[in-house]
């Protein structure tokens, strides 16, 4: 059986890596739209009329209007924007997050993917208040680091141009748009304080989590908390910190789909840090739109990725 899958958004970052991975796939036919008719709602509304899965590539103002433009029709969406990322008529696209997370994605209609930071964040910090070692209302800092092409095309241009920075930090307000998700998913009640900042390479990604530790809370502990949880999980991967080496790489995962998780740190010290690798493009925005896909039509979810 062949599914029809339109790409609303297609030229851009996480549009054409959508479009790289299920190029040459027999089970899956790709809705074509003309490129200088890409803006046109009513040439998107014809293509979504013959979809059964969009994936809306779109800044969220357009992601938006997608939605109005489909309202009346069969054809199930997958957002990568942040416009329905803590909306409740939405399915949090985060198969791993809770066992029941891969039924309530394959029944839906509407999907939101997760945010390039928030999948990391998320990802360490929700088995953690899941299993009582960090509290919802507890004082926590995010740090990370992320490829250029987070930013989409004007960041990826004003890079390749050498008019940015080699490193900058930013988000110094504290209204990230990723934060809401983050609290909402990963379960916390008191903001964190969130730091991300992106550096002169194109593609991949570190999300940190430092920590107090107790008697409690050893980084034993913590290692076993969330390799319990993504036990039976192919693409998030929890792997000791003797495994990884004193550098952490970013780039490390690059063109995969997966995420990996390392607990680093000292009890006689009491201080850890709890650090996510990932590729923003992969795990990050495209993998995890695909994975997904693959899940809401009831196909291998590992195909393509
Ligand atoms: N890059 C990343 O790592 C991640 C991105 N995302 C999210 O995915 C979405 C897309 O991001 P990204 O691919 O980086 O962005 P880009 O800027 O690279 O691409 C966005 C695409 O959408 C097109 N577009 C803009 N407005 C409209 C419209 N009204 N109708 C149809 N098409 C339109 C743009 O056209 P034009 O070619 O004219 O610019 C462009 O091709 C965003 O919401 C982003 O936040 C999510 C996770 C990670
Ligand atoms: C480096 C960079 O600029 N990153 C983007 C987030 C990328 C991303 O994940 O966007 P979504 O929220 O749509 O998922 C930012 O901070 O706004």
């Amino acid at each position: 059986m062949t599914h029809s899958v339109f790409i609303d958004g297609e030229a851009g970052t996480t549009g054409l890596q959508i479009r790289d991975r299920l190029l040459g796939r027999d089970d899956i036919r790709l809705v074509q739209l003309d490129p200088a008719m890409r803006k046109d709602p009513q040439a998107r509304a014809d293509c979504f009329a013959q979809a059964d899965v969009a994936i809306l590539c779109l800044p969220d103002a357009a992601a938006r209007e997608a939605v109005t433009l489909t309202a009346d029709m069969d054809v199930r969406l997958i957002d990568a924007s942040t416009a329905h990322r803590i909306d409740p008529d939405w399915v949090f696209g985060f198969p791993e997050l809770a066992p029941e997370m891969r039924e309530r994605i394959a029944a839906a209609r509407l999907v939101s993917n997760p945010g390039c930071y928030s999948t990391g964040a998320i990802a360490i910090v929700a088995p953690l208040v899941a299993a009582g070692l960090i509290d919802e209302t507890e004082a926590l800092s995010i740090n990370a680091v992320s490829g250029y092409t987070g930013g989409g095309k004007a960041m990826v241009a004003d890079f390749e141009a050498g008019t940015a920075p080699v490193h900058f930090i930013y988000g110094l307000d504290q209204r990230h748009k990723h934060i809401p998700e983050i609290m909402t998913h990963g379960g916390l009640l008191l903001q964190p304080v969130f730091a991300p900042s992106v550096g002169n390479f194109a593609q991949g990604m570190a999300v940190q989590l430092p920590l107090q530790l107790d008697d409690d809370r050893s980084v034993a502990a913590l290692h076993q908390a969330l390799a319990d949880h993504y036990a039976n999980e192919a693409f998030v991967q929890v792997v000791p910190a003797d495994q990884i080496g004193a550098r952490i790489d970013p780039t490390a995962l690059n063109g995969s789909n997966v995420l990996r998780i390392s607990v680093h740190g000292d009890d006689e010290t009491g201080c850890a840090t709890i650090v996510a690798v990932l590729d923003n493009l992969g795990k990050g925005a495209s993998g995890a739109a695909v994975q997904n896909m693959n899940i809401m039509l009831g196909l291998p979810e590992g195909t393509s990725l």
